[in-house]
């Protein structure tokens, strides 16, 4: 089986191609891509499949190193852009996707970055009860004693974002891995913890569901953008800098899609039995 190992802002993805070739992947075979030592290893495997729907280009699936399918990857997005585009898949400079989350559009650029419109931020009660909830912008837990506040906001993805004094001293490892299981959260989260730099700059850490912390976070950075914005804390177009490096995120207020926009970059290619 070809792959192509990619990356954005060091969020590490195994591409596949199940255009041109026919995959099938256990969740077994899936954590065993991803694994760092006995496989290639990522951070997510993206699985670049023929459109369902007449209207769309592509389907996109995600699934986690631990193996779980996923509906929202925002730094897999741009790769996947650049991948259909270098495999001469798609010659477009528009190109729709649909994901379990819905449709994504991805805009390669002359100077290779790649917009994307991630949607708008969702409605997810099923992921995320305290969507149903007005307190959802500013929900209290307690953790081990320590009081904390979140944000809670989908996009097609889970996401709750605490905001620190200081990204470099926050709680990640300690605190990432407990929230992301917190009984509030019936499908898990991603925990993003975020510093604000002025109205128009943060630096964010991510705990992600599946994959642990990683470098950056697209769906991530979204969701810290659309927390910030509707705080108050934030006014649009926001530059995030995670530790992978930097994104640029936009969005126009409730009812509006989000776009982000960052680099993609293709490493290797590779084959590896199926
Ligand atoms: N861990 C995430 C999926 C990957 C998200 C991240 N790689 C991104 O760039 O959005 C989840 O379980 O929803």
């Amino acid at each position: 089986m070809k792959f192509t190992k990619m990356q954005g802002l060091g969020n590490d993805f195994v591409v596949i191609d199940a255009v041109r070739q026919a995959v099938d992947l256990s969740p077994a075979r899936i954590r065993f891509l991803a694994d760092r030592h006995f496989g290639i290893g990522c951070d997510q495997i993206l699985i670049v499949e023929p459109a369902q729907d007449s209207d769309a280009d592509f389907r996109y699936r995600i699934f986690n190193a631990d193996g779980g399918e996923v509906a929202q990857c925002g730094n897999g997005a741009r790769c996947f852009a650049r991948f259909v585009r270098d495999h001469g898949l798609c010659d477009q400079d528009e190109i729709r996707v649909d994901t379990q989350a819905g449709r994504l559009i991805l805009r390669p650029r002359p100077d290779g970055s790649v917009t994307v419109d991630m949607g708008v931020p969702r409605h997810a009660p099923a992921q995320i009860p305290l969507l149903a909830e007005a307190e959802a912008l500013a929900y209290p837990v307690e953790i081990d004693g320590a009081a904390w506040e979140f944000g809670a906001v989908s996009m097609g993805n889970p996401h709750a974002v605490l905001r620190v004094e200081n990204v470099d001293s926050a709680p990640v490892a300690a605190l990432g891995p407990r929230l992301e299981s917190h009984p509030l959260f019936p499908e898990r989260a991603n925990i993003g913890f975020m510093e604000i730099v002025d109205r128009n700059h943060i630096r964010l850490r991510v705990f992600e569901r599946g994959s642990g912390e990683t470098l950056a976070c697209g769906s991530g950075a979204c969701g810290a953008v659309v927390v910030g914005v509707e705080r108050g804390w934030l006014d649009s177009p926001v530059r995030v800098d995670l530790p992978g490096g930097r994104l640029d995120i936009a969005w126009a207020g409730r009812g509006s899609p989000v776009l982000m926009s960052g680099p993609a970059v293709s490493v290797f290619e590779g084959e590896i039995p199926a």
